[in-house]
Parts: structure tokens; C-alpha cells; sequence
């Protein structure tokens, strides 16, 4: 079993281990990791990892006591009633501060348990076993939790790093490759905002390098998080730094609310993506080259880039509610360069339609 490992320390000091093969040997490899003082693990998990818990449950509860919570699947998990679920469970088995949560799953499980470990007894200790690429590279680390409300996505959460990230690509082995191809967004992310390697590998082959099997995969997986890792380290909570993983997330979270969250967030971030490249285009002049490559890029892994021209008008009131906004102030990442990105403050509209207009069918 090779393994290697990236050490965060935005938020306290923690291990990204990535490789193969973890989970199968998981009291072995995850006891060490949970730690003697643990006598109570909750594994909050989707419905199409009922399996996969139910395997982990039996490997780890010889030392301690494990119970599961399955949640219901993708953003539906991202819901207060949901982390209430959580909460009631934890307290009918008298979850102390000792015990610990592991969060498996995509990245809205990660975010829901996250979320659930940070407001249980004011902290406990928590576990990501991240199953799908975009939870690998981006939602497992970094310690970014939350839900979301009526009125936007992540708009309740707190700031609460893990424990250990597990990473082990031989859960990969069943993820539908729509999914797959979508946590890719948040790869070439880190390619356009910081490491250029990223992109090279992506364009060198796209089939090997979509390829949970090959080198190239687990190449792009390090990359990325190295990427987060570096990124986080610095500015945990986001005080200005931070805010560069937010590249396309400004309008790609608001098509995720237009699309009352049944769309990937991969694909509508690709699209966000996108439009932060034709503002940086119009005001940064970002050469076409580059704004050419992201393009061909996002689509040789057939993610969407344009969307609906009459959406714009909903699509604008959403975005005042973007985190970044200061007042009605709104605030884009955008790029100067391939890894030069900055802070764009936008204080008339205007120029955000006119961008979005490039992006229409
Ligand atoms: N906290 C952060 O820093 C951060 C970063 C990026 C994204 N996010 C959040 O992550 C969420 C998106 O995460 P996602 O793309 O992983 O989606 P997801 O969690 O909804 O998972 C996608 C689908 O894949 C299924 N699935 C998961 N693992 C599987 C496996 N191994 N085999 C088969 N099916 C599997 C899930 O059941 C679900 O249907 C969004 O809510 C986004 O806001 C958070
Ligand atoms: O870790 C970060 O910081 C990010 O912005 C990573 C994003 O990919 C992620 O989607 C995050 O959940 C967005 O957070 P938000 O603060 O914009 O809600
Ligand atoms: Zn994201």
C-alpha cells in the first residue's frame, strides 16, 4: 500500500493521505487514526455508500462502538433537518467530547458532517473519508462546513478543520462517470488559479488522466490538494487569500440555486468558471489564449460553459448574496494570468451582463 501524504495546517495540523487500499484494511489503517480515546463512532454516509458504512462498521467496531447515519443523497444532505437527524443521534448515544464523527461521502456529506462535528458539544473529532473526486481535492480539506438555506447555497456553517483526511481511489471504482468527470471542475480550478502542471496533465491525455487507475490520476488528486493545501494553510478563514478557491464560484452558485440544487456543482462552477474568465478577459486583459484553453479544457471533459440568457436577472439578485459581496458591493476571482489570480470589486452591474452575454446559447 503506497500512500502519500499532504500535511495542512490551516486549523490545527492534518494528514491528507492519499492511495489505494486504505479502507480495506480499515481498523488498521483508521484505528491509529481515531485513536484509543475514541469509544464512539458515528459514520454519517449516503445511501449509495450503505455498503461501503456498513463494511467500515463491522471492520472498526471490534475497538469501539460505531453507529451509522444515512442521510439522504447529494444536496438533499445539506439541510438543517438533516444535521437535526445528526444531532439526535448523537445525543441518544451520548456522544461525548472523546468520541468522533467520520463524514463519507461526496462533498455534501463532507460539508453536512462537517458541519455536525463542529456544532456537536461546540467540537468533536473529525474524520473525512472523501468518495468522489470533488470531495478528494476540495470539500474533505480545508475545513470549510456548511448547509445550505432557502435563499443560497453554504449560507449557515463554520470553519472546522479535520482530523485526518482519507483519500483511497479504489472507492472511486464505482462512481458514475458523470460524477467523476464533474469533480474535475474544481481540478482544472486549481490549474487556472495556481499550478500550471495541472493543466499540462489534462491536456496531455484527458482519457488516462480521467483515469482512476492510471498515474496521471493520482498525479492531478496530489496536485489539487496540494494546491488547497498551500492555500488553507495560510488563511484558514478566509480573510483574503482564501477567497482564490472561489474562482467561478460566484456565478456557478447561483446556478446551483436556480437550479434548485439538482444540478452538479461541478458543472455549474465549470460554467462560473467561465464567466470569471470573460470578466478577467474584459478587465484584467487576460489574453484570449488563456481564456481559449480553459474553454477547451472544461469542454474536452464535457462540462457545460454556456447557460440560459434569460436567467441573468435572477441569476444577479442570488449573486448579491455571495459571501464575498461587501455591501452592494460585488466581488469576483478573477484572473491576470494562469495563476496570477486577484480580487475584482465591481461596483456597476453593467459590465456583469455584458460578460455574461458571452456565455449565452
Ligand atoms: N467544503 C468545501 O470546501 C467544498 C468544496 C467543494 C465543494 N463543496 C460542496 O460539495 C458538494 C458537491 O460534492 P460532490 O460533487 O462530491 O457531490 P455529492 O456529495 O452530491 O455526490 C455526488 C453523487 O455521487 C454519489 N457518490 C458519492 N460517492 C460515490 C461512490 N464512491 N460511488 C458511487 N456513488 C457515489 C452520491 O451519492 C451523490 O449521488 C456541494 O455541496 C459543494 O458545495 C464543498
Ligand atoms: O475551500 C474554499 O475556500 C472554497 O471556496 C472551495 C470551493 O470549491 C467550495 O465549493 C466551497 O464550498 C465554497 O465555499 P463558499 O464559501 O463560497 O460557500
Ligand atoms: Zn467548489
Amino acid at each position: 500500500m503506497t500512500v502519500s501524504h499532504i500535511t495542512v495546517t490551516g486549523g490545527g495540523e492534518y494528514v491528507v493521505n492519499i492511495g489505494r487500499g486504505m479502507l480495506s484494511q480499515a481498523d488498521s489503517f483508521l484505528g491509529p487514526i481515531l485513536g484509543p480515546a475514541v469509544n464512539k463512532v458515528l459514520i454519517i454516509h449516503p445511501p449509495t455508500l450503505g455498503a461501503v458504512a456498513a463494511k467500515l462498521r463491522e471492520d472498526l467496531r471490534e475497538n469501539r462502538e460505531v453507529l451509522l447515519a444515512e442521510v439522504p443523497d447529494a444536496e438533499n444532505a445539506k439541510r438543517i433537518e438533516v444535521a437535526a437527524f445528526c444531532w439526535q443521534i448523537l445525543g441518544q448515544a451520548d456522544f461525548t467530547r472523546s468520541d468522533a464523527i467520520i463524514g463519507l461521502g461526496g462533498g455534501a456529506v463532507t460539508d453536512l458532517a462537517g458541519f455536525v462535528a463542529a456544532t456537536w458539544l461546540r467540537g468533536v473529532k473529525l474524520i473525512q473519508i472523501p468518495t468522489t473526486v470533488l470531495a478528494m481535492v476540495d470539500a474533505s480539506v480545508g475545513g470549510k462546513t456548511g448547509i445550505n438555506t432557502t435563499e443560497g447555497k453554504n449560507l449557515v456553517g463554520a470553519f472546522y478543520a479535520p482530523h485526518s483526511v482519507v483519500c483511497d481511489l479504489d472507492v472511486l471504482e464505482n462512481l458514475p462517470r458523470n460524477e467523476l468527470l464533474a469533480g474535475f471542475a474544481e481540478i482544472v480550478k486549481c490549474g487556472f488559479i495556481a499550478d500550471e502542471e495541472i493543466l499540462t496533465i489534462l491536456e496531455a491525455d484527458i482519457d488516462r488522466a480521467t483515469d482512476p487507475a492510471s498515474n496521471e490520476f493520482q498525479r492531478l488528486i496530489e496536485l489539487s490538494v496540494g494546491v488547497k493545501a498551500r492555500v488553507v494553510s495560510e488563511d484558514f478563514t478566509e480573510q483574503g487569500q482564501r477567497e482564490i478557491l472561489n474562482y467561478g464560484h460566484t456565478l456557478g452558485h447561483a446556478i446551483e440555486h436556480a437550479e434548485r440544487y439538482t444540478w452538479r456543482h461541478g458543472a455549474a462552477i465549470s460554467i462560473g468558471m467561465m464567466y470569471a474568465a470573460e470578466l478577467s478577459r474584459m478587465t484584467q486583459n487576460l489574453p484570449d489564449s488563456v481564456v481559449d484553453r480553459q474553454k477547451n479544457i472544461l469542454e474536452s471533459l464535457t462540462l457545460p460553459t454556456t447557460y440560459k440568457a434569460e436567467a441573468w436577472e435572477h441569476l444577479l439578485g442570488t449573486m448579491k448574496r455571495d459571501k464575498k459581496a461587501r455591501g452592494s458591493m460585488l466581488r469576483f476571482v478573477v484572473l491576470r494570468d494562469i495563476a496570477q489570480p486577484t480580487i475584482l470589486n465591481v461596483p456597476d452591474t453593467s459590465i456583469l451582463y455584458t460578460a455574461y452575454q458571452e456565455l449565452t446559447d
